[in-house]
């Protein structure tokens, strides 16, 4: 396999050489042997940026692919030991030469399927990178920490978690999802958290969110695992169900599905979704003590912003449409209007505690003006 040399963060490292794998003038980083995806940086990058705040003493990096993560967790955040583990061989023998050429002290290296490793290893912090959903991984992942610690999920999955294909949704995470609500997004992260919080409770444990986002082409979740059945009761408190009416836009959540049935606005039928989680996503003590630059830089900023926010937004584009607007106003006007706040999850988003009547005031003044 030629290989070409690659620089990220404090990492320098080999991949397989992206030359060799281009198709008719078109490449993908699924066609490489062993998978690197300079997209995923921005990912790799907040992950880094968290396991400089916790400090753990281990990490599992339990999809590890060319190794950069781990790697990455070593240099750049102190980490003192990480687990590599990929199931493919290919995987292995890159991961060996770039632990090598990174000086990485002290490791493992496993050529596993995912659960079976994470059923036998302990680590503080678990990263969870896996192609697709991560949720066949859930449940040994919250093994993996043993009494307390942190996980990091990927979700590239995003048409289930998003709305756009409910059977798989239902098949991968337990929720109804029938429609693409207009702040998808959010229901994406959220479903996703409930799915986790739900298979924590099976092993007594509860989950604290710490951070939660969506970028581009997948969702990242961050969570906190305490063991203890009254955890695991708490956490589940924050499951219940989002509604949308379809006709005009109003959206409720609740814990009670007798609540969601019909608009209360319009009386419509409502679309609902769920069950997910309605709690935080975000331990702002964590998220305030993060930095970085770049994109990844950016995302953070946008994140911090929304951290005392409520959950969903009106996302004002496909809200005008539904009210018939012959516009759609500023995000900007709506979000002082509202006293509200920016949402990372949709440049056209705004969370406000408002109610629904005193938003349309705010839409429709800003059209005026
Ligand atoms: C998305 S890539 C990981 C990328 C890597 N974490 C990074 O940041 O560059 C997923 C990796 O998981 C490996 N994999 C797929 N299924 C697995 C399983 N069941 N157990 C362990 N590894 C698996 C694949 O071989 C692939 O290298």
């Amino acid at each position: 396999m030629k290989k070409a040399k690659v620089v990220e963060g404090k990492a320098t490292f080999y991949i397989p050489d992206p030359q060799d794998y281009i198709k008719d003038g078109k490449f993908d980083p699924a066609w490489l042997p062993v998978f690197y995806n300079p997209r995923m940086k921005i990912n790799r990058d907040i992950s880094v940026e968290l396991a400089k705040v916790i400090s753990p003493k281990i990490v599992i990096d339990a999809f590890s692919a060319s190794g950069v993560r781990g790697i990455r967790y070593a240099l750049e955040a102190g980490v003192s030991h990480v687990i590599f583990n990929d199931v493919d061989k290919n995987a292995i023998s890159l991961i060996e030469e770039n632990i090598k050429l990174n000086s990485i002290q002290s490791f493992e290296i496993y050529n596993m399927d995912a659960n079976a490793l994470l059923n036998s290893k302990r680590g503080f912090f678990v990263d969870i990178d896996p192609f697709g959903s991560p949720s066949p991984f859930i449940l040994s992942a919250v093994r993996s920490v043993g009494r307390r610690g942190v996980i990091g999920f990927t979700a590239t999955d995003l048409s289930p978690l998003e709305g756009s294909s409910p059977r798989s949704c239902r098949r991968k995470y337990g929720a109804i999802n029938n429609r693409k609500l207009s702040f998808s997004k959010e229901v994406g992260v959220r479903i996703l958290l409930g799915r986790i919080a739900s298979e924590a409770s099976v092993e007594e444990k509860g989950i604290f969110p710490i951070m939660s986002f969506y970028y581009g082409h997948f969702f990242r979740v961050f969570i906190r695992v305490e063991e203890g059945a009254t955890k695991a009761d708490s956490s589940l408190e924050n499951l219940g169900l989002v509604a949308e009416c379809p006709k005009c836009g109003f959206h409720k959540f609740s814990n009670d599905s007798c609540d969601l049935r019909k608009c209360e606005i319009c009386g419509s039928e409502m679309t609902v979704a769920g069950p997910l989680w309605l709690g935080s996503l975000y331990e702002s003590e964590v998220l305030t003590s993060m930095n970085s630059e770049g994109e990844a830089g950016k995302l953070l900023n946008k994140i911090k912003q929304e951290i005392s926010a409520p959950a969903f937004y009106y996302s004002l584009d496909k809200f005008s449409s539904m009210l018939n607007l012959p516009a759609v106003p500023s995000t900007k006007d709506i979000v002082e209007c509202t006293s509200g706040f920016y949402t990372h999850f949709d440049p056209k988003g705004v969370k406000t505690n408002m109610d629904y009547s005193e938003v349309i005031k705010c839409m429709k003044n800003s059209i005026k003006n």
